[in-house]
Parts: C-alpha cells; sequence; structure tokens
C-alpha cells in the first residue's frame, strides 16, 4: 500500500526537457527552471518525462537521469515530483517505476501502451498493474491521453474497481475533451479520495466544475500564475472572474492553436516567458519557425502575459 501522503492538488507543470543545440539533455538548468516555476509561477508539483517532456523520445537512461535531477534540484523546494514511467515495453516501464521509487519521487503516472495496444480494460488494468507493482510504495496515477496513444478505453471504464487491482492507485491524469467521461470518473469515485488531474489547460474551469481537484498541462510552465489566479476565484466562488481568467488564458491558446501548437511550440514560448533556454526538441518534432516564436510573443505582450517592462505598444486586450 501506497505511504499515506499529501493528495496531489492544484497546478502540476507537464515539465520541458531542455536541450542543448546539438539535441542533448540540457542538464544544467533544471536548477533555474525549478525556482522559475517556484518564484515566478507559483506552480510547486511537476511532472516529469511525459508528453511534454518528450518522454517517449528519450533513451531509458536519459530518462532516469531527468528524473534524478528532477527529484535532487526539486528537494525542499517542490511540493510533489511525479514521473512519468510510461513505455512500450512492460520490462522498461518496471525499470523505470522502480527507479523514481529508488531516487525519491512522489508518484509514477503510465499511458497505455500504444503500438501493440490493450484491446480493453481489463489488459489495460494488467498492464498498469505490473508497473505500479514494481513500486509498491508510491502513488500510481493512470495517464489518459487517447488522441495520442490511440487507445480509447474510457477512463470511467478503465477506473471501475481500479483499487481493487492497484492498491497504489491514487489519481487520474486526464488529457482529453470528454467531459462526460472525467465527470463521470468523478462523480463514480467521490468516496474514495483520489486525484483527478484535469490535462487540457484551455478547458479547466468546466473540469473545475465536475470536480477536478487539479491540473497537470503544459501551459502551467508560463501561465501558471494566471491559472492560479483562476483556481482562486474558483475557490472564492466568484465565477465571474474564474471565468474571465479562463478566456484569456484561452485567447492566448487559442491563437497559438491556429499557428500550429505543440511540444516544440511550448519550448519556443517557454524559452521566451521564462528566459531560460529549452532548446529545440528532439526529432521527429521540429523546432519552432521564428515567425511563429514572433507572433506568440506579440500576443503574450498584448495580453500582458510577459513581464517585461518595455511595452511598446501598450497592453491592447489586456486581461484583469
Ligand atoms: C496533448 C498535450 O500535450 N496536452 C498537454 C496540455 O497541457 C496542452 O498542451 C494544453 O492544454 C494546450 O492545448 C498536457 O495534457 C500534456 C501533459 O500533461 C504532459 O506533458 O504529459
Amino acid at each position: 500500500m501506497a505511504s499515506p501522503k499529501k493528495k496531489l492538488q492544484g497546478l502540476v507543470a507537464a515539465t520541458i526537457t531542455p536541450m542543448t543545440e546539438h539535441g542533448e539533455i540540457n542538464f544544467s538548468v533544471i536548477g533555474q527552471y525549478v525556482d522559475y516555476l517556484v518564484k515566478e509561477q507559483g506552480v510547486k508539483n511537476i511532472f516529469v518525462n511525459g508528453t511534454t517532456g518528450e518522454g517517449l523520445s528519450l533513451s531509458i537512461s536519459e530518462r532516469r537521469r531527468v528524473a534524478e535531477e528532477w527529484v535532487t534540484k526539486g528537494r525542499n523546494k517542490l511540493d510533489q515530483v511525479v514521473i512519468h514511467v510510461g513505455a512500450l515495453s512492460l520490462k522498461e516501464s518496471q525499470e523505470l517505476a522502480q527507479h523514481a521509487a529508488e531516487i525519491g519521487a512522489d508518484g509514477i503516472a503510465v499511458i497505455a501502451p500504444f503500438f501493440l495496444k490493450p484491446w480493453n480494460k481489463d489488459v489495460l488494468i494488467n498492464f498498469l498493474k505490473e508497473v505500479a507493482a514494481a513500486a509498491p510504495a508510491l502513488p500510481f496515477y493512470y495517464y489518459h491521453i487517447p488522441a495520442l496513444t490511440g487507445v480509447k478505453i474510457r477512463a470511467e471504464e478503465v477506473l471501475d474497481g481500479i483499487q481493487e487491482k492497484i492498491p497504489t492507485f491514487q489519481g487520474l491524469k486526464f488529457s482529453d475533451t470528454d467531459l462526460l467521461d472525467f465527470a463521470q470518473c468523478v462523480d463514480q469515485n467521490r468516496q474514495r479520495q483520489f486525484a483527478f488531474l484535469f490535462g487540457v489547460d484551455e478547458q479547466l474551469l468546466s473540469a473545475l466544475v465536475m470536480g477536478a481537484t487539479g491540473a497537470v498541462g503544459s501551459t502551467y510552465n508560463y501561465l501558471g500564475k494566471k491559472t492560479n489566479q483562476m483556481l482562486e476565484a474558483f475557490e472564492r466562488k466568484d465565477f465571474s472572474s474564474a471565468l474571465n481568467h479562463q478566456f484569456c488564458i484561452q485567447r492566448f491558446i487559442n491563437f497559438v492553436v491556429k499557428l500550429g501548437f505543440g511540444v516544440s511550440q511550448t519550448k519556443a514560448i517557454m524559452t521566451l516567458v521564462s528566459g531560460i533556454p529549452m532548446g529545440p526538441p528532439r526529432l521527429p518534432l521540429q523546432k519552432a519557425s521564428r515567425e511563429f516564436t514572433d507572433n506568440a510573443e506579440a500576443k503574450l505582450r498584448s495580453l500582458d502575459f510577459l513581464s517585461f517592462n518595455d511595452l511598446k505598444d501598450g497592453n491592447l486586450e489586456a486581461c484583469s
């Protein structure tokens, strides 16, 4: 059984894996990155080696070293460090789970294997169970991201009876827009103290209404402060302010989505906003174009999302 631990809640930044221009991992900026999240964005939980972290594009040895660096640099600064240990090979996933336990991570998460896929709920749970068993003292999260894995088994089905099979099961990271499925996960498991972590940043307010207890996402790296204002407004039941904050965040995400948005663009935006070099992504991803970065910067400025004092054009559409 997992040792009782503080529930993972609030914002969780899906960390980027910083890289050098030569495509090697740039471990040297991770300490600075931790400080930036805590001090500038008010984000004290991280999700390492997930989608944003290009976890599936790293070698097993790189994933181990990245996890170690975040745990080490986050010690006494971060509340929780969750490591994504999903892999196509059960053995690799187990190795990473065991490693996460050894280095003192606070939890592990696993996606569905996506090449040879589980064809029903029971097979998927068997896979997850075998991984969880490799780290029997660590809280376990199922990472539901059907658009990327192609595994379309509803999260509601996966959660049905999961704790009996996986005693360390502690929550769901739900990266999908199907709010019916998400809400049913909450509704059917309300008595259990699970964490329901939503992963579509532009729709977080809707998920909060449905009972999300926290959120994992890429934009919390650089819009954490803004999103925390939304969470605070929601908490004090000021729904009008919460909605304004969500609309404001949506204006930015909608803008970049139309330009073409993904992990590469997240790296470029984070470099711009934080000043910490995130470097290029690894193939098969391509570096964001200069045009993208210029347009994203102009939008960030007009929404007053950049804390520089050199606004030349004024806040054209700054949100309150
Ligand atoms: C598909 C995808 O990358 N989704 C992001 C979102 O944060 C996403 O970037 C955001 O909602 C903007 O669309 C996260 O759910 C991914 C995530 O948490 C991770 O990196 O593991």
